[in-house]
Order: C-alpha cells, then structure tokens, then sequence
C-alpha cells in the first residue's frame, strides 16, 4: 500500500530558517517520489486548523501520516490542532526539528540533521513492524478562561516566562538565529528578567497535599529534562512514567543568592538548595496570586494569574 505525507511547515520557525530547511527536503521527496502534500502557515495558529483539519478527514488507514516541520512552538500548535477535534481518533505525529530551542527533539534524542529526521521518519512510518511510542503530553485545564490546551514539553510561569516573552519580542533574536547563535538571545533575556522578575504567592496541590510558596520566583511544569533550549532544569523528570514534574524556585535573598541558585541549576546541583521544591505527580491544581507571563513550549499565555489542573495524557509520536 502506498504510503502518503502531510507536511506541515512553519516557515517562520528559527526566524525564517525552517524554510530553508524546508526546500531541502522537498527536494528528496521529489527525488524519491515520495507521495506528499504540504501546509506552510502563514501566521500563527495556522498549523493548529491545518492539524485539525487532517484529523477530519484522515481516512481510517494508518498510510497517512502527518509530519510537523518547525519548533517545538509549531509541534505545540499541532498537538492542540488534533486534540481539539471531537474526533476520538488517535493521530501519530512525525517531528522534524526546525527551531531554535529544539527542547522536544533533544529529550527524545531525535536527529536534528533535517535529511536524516526525514529518512528516519520514512523508515519508522513504512516499516509494518513499528510502531509509535506512547510518551507523556500535559494537558492543562484553565478554570479562570474555561479553556483545555496541551503541551509537549513545559509549562511555566514567572522568570522562564518572562524569558520567553523577552526573547520572543527581541529584535536580536532574528539576527542571531540568522547568525546560528539563537541560543545567546535567551540568554540575553535571563539577564533581562532577572532585573524585572519580582516574587509571587504559589498554591501547590497534589495527592491531597497543599503547599503555599510566598516568595515564587519561577515555577516550570515538564513533561522531561529539559527547558529554555537545553536548560536542564530537571534531569530526572521521566517523559513515559505518567507523571507530571514540577519546580519551583523561591527567592527569598538577594539577586546575588539567585545567580548562586541558577548556577547551581545548570551544573546540575540546585535541588539540594532550600528555595528549590521539587514534585512529582499524575495531577497539580496550581494557583498564583499576582499577575505572571505564563508560557507553554515558549507559547505566551499573556500576562494574569492563574488557577490551573495539570495533568498528562499520552500522544503516539515516530520517535
Ligand atoms: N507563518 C508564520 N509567520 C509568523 N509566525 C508564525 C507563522 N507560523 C507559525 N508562527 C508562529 O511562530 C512561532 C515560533 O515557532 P516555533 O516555536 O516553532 O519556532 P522557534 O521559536 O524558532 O523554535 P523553538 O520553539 O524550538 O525555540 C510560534 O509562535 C508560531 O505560532
């Protein structure tokens, strides 16, 4: 039977990278004779109706396959285009990454050579023994905005968010990306945000256990390892356990106290620190009381407090 492709592409992923990007591999699958039908969007939100679209009309045989091109942004706007659809059906994606932060292809250890991903997502798709891997998504209900929405790596709010928002809105980071030094924009913003970041109250529930942080300076929900493109803020979260891990940084001192902290965060030795909480669960109801710039896979949630259910739910992915 033959087997057919629906690419979905962000162009604007990387800053304008992933079209480049893109053009390679629509030049193998012409080589190949591959079967395929492509979607760029043109603004954001685009790549969530073109998912849910898919998911509409998908015929009922597993010889269709839907393969997401961009950040993991773009694979966040995917994974809520399929799961929107009052469709009970369960659509296998395909990623080939194509961003800046990359963070979902790092925690599953995809290749990040366009033309390999691309072979090896042929290989996995044709290859009748395979099949896809159930991992973790979270999925956050939203009880002030009554919305449902899923995420592929992490959701955060205070420092990390406001990282993503300042980075987001920085005109340096399209030249850096064009420069292959993406990475440097993030941490331009860190710096930012610490000069801006304040402290917020945090409720924390779970397993019928409630926790108030007074002093929240940054609280990341993740489904693995890793945020900010490689930041390893949680070496041990496990992305296949069912669970959902969650950080939270107090700061309590000086913005000295705080460097110490994330120094101590990227070698890896933060959790011992006292302003440092770490949990594990299959659901948190989580609460602030100040208005925060949240964030899910570098998505901006906009700036408000937030009561918030996480729970996860399991995707098939071609890993
Ligand atoms: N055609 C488009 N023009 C402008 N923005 C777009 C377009 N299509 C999608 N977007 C938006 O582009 C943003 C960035 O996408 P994405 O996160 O995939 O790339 P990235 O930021 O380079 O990578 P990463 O998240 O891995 O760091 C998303 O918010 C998405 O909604």
């Amino acid at each position: 039977m033959t087997h057919r492709y629906t690419f979905l592409i962000n162009p604007a992923a990387k800053s304008g990278h992933a079209a480049d990007v893109w053009q390679e591999l629509e030049t193998y699958l012409d080589d190949e004779k591959i079967i395929f039908e492509k979607f760029e969007s043109q603004a954001p939100g685009d790549i969530t109706k073109y998912a849910q679209h898919f998911v509409q009309r998908q015929p009922t045989n597993n010889q269709d396959h839907l393969v997401v091109v961009g950040g993991d942004g773009t694979l966040n706007e995917a994974l809520n285009g399929i799961r929107d659809t009052m469709t009970s059906k369960m659509v296998p994606l395909a990623y080939l990454p194509a961003g800046s932060g990359n963070d979902f292809a790092r925690a599953y250890q995809l290749d990040t050579v366009p033309i390999n991903r691309l072979k090896k997502i042929i290989n996995l798709t044709q290859n009748s023994s395979l099949e896809p891997e159930f991992v973790d998504t979270g999925v956050y209900i939203d009880r002030q905005h009554q919305t449902k929405r899923y995420f592929v790596n992490n959701l955060g709010i205070g420092f990390d968010a406001l990282t993503v928002n300042l980075t987001n809105h920085s005109y340096l980071k399209k030249r850096l990306n064009r420069l292959g030094w993406g990475k440097l924009s993030y941490f331009i913003s860190i710096f930012k945000a610490l000069s801006i970041q304040d402290t917020f109250p945090l409720e924390v529930t779970w397993q019928k256990q409630t926790e108030y942080l007074p002093h929240t300076y940054l609280m990341t929900l993740s489904n693995h390892p890793y945020i900010g493109g490689g930041v390893e803020i949680m070496a041990d979260a496990n992305p296949r356990d069912a669970k959902i891990d969650l950080i939270v940084i107090e700061n309590t001192g000086s913005t000295l106290r705080l460097l110490y902290i994330l120094k101590q965060m990227i070698v890896g030795k933060h959790y011992r620190l006292p302003e440092v909480h770490r949990y594990t669960a299959e659901q948190f109801d989580l609460k602030t009381g100040r208005l925060e710039y949240g964030h899910a896979d570098g998505e901006e949630l906009g700036t408000h407090t937030f009561d918030l259910s996480v729970t996860t739910q399991k995707q098939p992915f071609w890993l």
